[in-house]
C-alpha cells in the first residue's frame, strides 16, 4: 500500500454518538458525527440551540461519558478521564467568563495555579507575557473577576487556556454572553493569537456570522446530526444546500465580515 504524504489529523471524532440520561429516560443528543481537525485549521460547529454542538465538546473532554465512537488526539485514543498532557495540548474557552473564574482568586492565581501544577519554574515571566498578549497587560494582574468587564474576564480566560501552551482551543459560544463591540473585539484576538501561536480551533457558535468570520470550515449541524458541510466560499456567497442551512444565514445577516473587520 503506498503511504500517503496526508499529515494525520490533529484531532479525529469517527462515529461519535453520545447520550444523557439513565436506562429509562435516555436521550441521544449526537447521532453518529465524524470530523477531522487538522493542525491549524479553525472548524466551525454551527446549528441551533439543543442540535448537539456543545455536547460535542463535552464528550471531546470527557466531561459527557456515555458515548459510542473513537476520539482520537494526535493519533491516540482517548478514553477515560482526560490527564495533564491532554490539558497541555487542549483548553476550553466558555460561553460565561464569569462563570468560569473564581471569583475570590486574582487574574495572577488564575493564570499561575495550572503552571504551578505543571511544575513550571518560570511563572513570573508566562503570566506577564501571557496578560500582554491578551492586551490586559500587568495592571490587571492583582485584579479580582469582579473587577473587570465582561471583555477583560473573557482575555482572561482565554490567557488561562494559553498560559499551559495548549495548541487546541474548544471554543464554546465565546463571545455570545457579550456586546456585539466587545464580541468583535474578542473574536479579533482570537483570530491574531491563532495566527502568531498557530493554534487549531473548534469552535462552537449558533450564529453563522460569528463563525464565518473565525472559521475555515464549518460543519451544520441539527438535531445531532452534521447536516451540511460549508466551505469559505459558500459562506461568502451565502448559499447553503439545506433550508435549514439557508436559514441559518438569513438570521446571521446584519452582523458581517465587514463590521466585525472594522472593530
Ligand atoms: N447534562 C445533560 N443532561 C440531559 N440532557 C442534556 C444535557 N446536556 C445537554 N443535554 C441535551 O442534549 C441536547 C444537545 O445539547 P447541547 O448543549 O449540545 O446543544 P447546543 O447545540 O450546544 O445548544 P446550546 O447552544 O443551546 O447549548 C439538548 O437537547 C440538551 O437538552
Amino acid at each position: 500500500m503506498p503511504l500517503s504524504d496526508t499529515p494525520a489529523p490533529m484531532l479525529s471524532v469517527q462515529d461519535l454518538s453520545v447520550w444523557f440520561g439513565d436506562t429509562h429516560n435516555r436521550f441521544q443528543a449526537v447521532d453518529t458525527v465524524s470530523f477531522t481537525l487538522a493542525a491549524g485549521e479553525s472548524l466551525g460547529l454551527v446549528g441551533e440551540s439543543g442540535s448537539g454542538k456543545s455536547t460535542i465538546l463535552k464528550a471531546i473532554t470527557h466531561l459527557a461519558t456515555d458515548i459510542s465512537g473513537h476520539i482520537h488526539l494526535d493519533g491516540t485514543p482517548l478514553t477515560g478521564p482526560r490527564d495533564k498532557s491532554f490539558y497541555s495540548t487542549v483548553q476550553m474557552v466558555f460561553q460565561d467568563p464569569y462563570a468560569s473564574l473564581h471569583p475570590r482568586h486574582t487574574v495572577d492565581r488564575c493564570l499561575s495555579e495550572p503552571l504551578r501544577l505543571q511544575g513550571a519554574t518560570d511563572i513570573d515571566n508566562r503570566v506577564r507575557q501571557v496578560l500582554e498578549e491578551v492586551g490586559l497587560g500587568a495592571k490587571f494582574r492583582f485584579r479580582y473577576p469582579h473587577q473587570l468587564s465582561g471583555g477583560q474576564r473573557q482575555r482572561v480566560a482565554i490567557a488561562r487556556a494559553l498560559v499551559q501552551n495548549a495548541r487546541l482551543l474548544l471554543l464554546d459560544e465565546p463571545t455570545s454572553a457579550l456586546d456585539v463591540s466587545v464580541q468583535a473585539e474578542i473574536l479579533n484576538l482570537l483570530s491574531d493569537l491563532r495566527k502568531d501561536r498557530g493554534l487549531t480551533f473548534l469552535f462552537v457558535s449558533h450564529d453563522l456570522a460569528v463563525i464565518s468570520h473565525m472559521c475555515d470550515r464549518i460543519l451544520v449541524m441539527h438535531q445531532g446530526k452534521i447536516t451540511e458541510v460549508l466551505q469559505d466560499k459558500q459562506l461568502q456567497s451565502g448559499t447553503a444546500e439545506t433550508p435549514y442551512t439557508q436559514g441559518l444565514i438569513e438570521a446571521s445577516r446584519g452582523f458581517t465580515r465587514k463590521e466585525m473587520a472594522g472593530a
